[in-house]
């Protein structure tokens, strides 16, 4: 292992009153795009390098926050609430020759399955090693110096012969440097880490320095994407994505991670956008969390999440948010399906 350098510092019936019955319109699966296969080469592109990257690690680790950095704009979601992140999210960075397309893969579940999550569960460890199956290298995420069981069961996902970095992530929160090093050498004897990157994801600069690390263990190929590409996440995606996070940003902890966001309707008309979209929570009590006294919460949900959408979208954009509530759905493999979860 080469250590790196340390750096300079469906209604079920309980739909909300205030929430007229929102037309069945297509959701976000669709845009569930499967990226290319790390195997396939697209030929006659001289000089260039492209190839897929994983970012795993277990909830909270910093995974969305290590990927906006990586790719220079808000894409993934980025939240205290642990396992907010549950679609494969890609983005897409192209420096000199080379273009990285990320794959954030969610935080394996580590926690023992309360009732009623199951379904969702068995989901979300399926992504994670069909993700994994198909890459070219692996981000192997952990909080400096620390190393546990649940970090342990994410590394041991990661099928054999892999290229591995092992990235160290939240290095600002270590006072003496000097104390990674007996750490660092336990971590050298529990897997064959192609390198070693201690590093803050929330600095640009580290960033860098970890897509330099990264160039020389991508294959040689043409470019799967165009070079100013960032997503192949649709922008009715992004939409929902950037709803969810204003959602529990807003609740707090209140609220489980359950709950989810289904756009209804993604209109463009010139530079508008009409945006209509139901909060889908699991039980009454949650509803009023999300509402708030006099819809003030839901109110401050809608009115953050259309800024930003407005931001992104360089124009005008109209939001209609409802909620709505439809219980159990975490169990239900039939509705994680047509919520974009498989
Ligand atoms: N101090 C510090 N905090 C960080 C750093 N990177 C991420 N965080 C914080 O760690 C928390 C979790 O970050 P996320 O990026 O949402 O973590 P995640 O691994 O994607 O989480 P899941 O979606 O639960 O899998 C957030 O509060 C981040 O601000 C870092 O380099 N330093």
């Amino acid at each position: 292992m080469n250590a790196d350098p340390l750096p300079d510092p469906a209604d079920d019936g309980n739909a909300s009153d205030s929430v007229p019955d929102v037309p069945e319109v297509p959701d976000a699966s669709d845009d569930s795009d499967t990226p290319p296969s790390a195997g396939m080469t697209i030929p006659g592109a001289d000089g260039q390098r492209c190839g897929l990257v994983a970012i795993v690690g277990r909830p909270n680790v910093g995974k969305s926050t290590l990927l906006n950095t990586l790719i220079g704009q808000k894409v993934s979601i980025t939240s205290r609430k642990a396992q907010t992140t549950r679609h494969r999210i890609t983005g897409i960075t192209t420096e000199g020759d080379t273009q990285f397309v990320f794959v954030d893969t969610p935080g394996f579940q580590t926690r023992h399955t309360v009732r009623g999550t199951a379904a969702l569960n068995r989901n979300l460890n399926k992504t994670v090693q069909s993700v994994l199956g198909d890459v070219d290298v692996v981000l192997f995420l952990v909080e400096a110096g620390r190393f546990g069981s649940d970090d342990e069961r994410v590394l041991r996902l990661i099928p054999p012969g892999k290229p591995v970095i092992l990235v160290a992530n939240k290095l600002d929160l270590i006072h003496r440097r000097s104390d990674l090093l007996p750490w660092l050498q336990q971590m050298q004897a529990r897997h064959p880490f192609t390198e070693f990157v201690p590093l803050s994801a929330t600095k640009k600069d580290d960033a860098s320095r970890l897509l330099t690390i990264i160039r020389p263990l991508l294959p040689e190929q043409g470019w799967y994407y165009d070079e100013d590409a960032l997503t192949d996440r649709s922008e009715k995606f992004l939409a929902a994505e950037l709803i969810r996070e204003k959602l529990f940003r807003l609740t707090g902890d209140e609220l489980p991670y359950t709950s989810t966001v289904q756009i209804d309707q993604y209109t463009e008309e010139g530079n508008l956008r009409r945006i209509a979209a139901t909060i889908i929570v699991e039980r009454d009590a949650h509803k009023g969390m999300v509402i708030g006294e006099g819809g003030e919460r839901l109110k401050r949900i809608g009115s953050e999440a259309r800024q930003e959408l407005e931001r992104l979208s360089e124009g005008k954009v109209f939001l209609e948010l409802w909620v709505k509530v439809r219980s159990g759905w975490a169990d239900d493999e039939q509705r994680l399906k047509s919520y974009g979860y498989e």
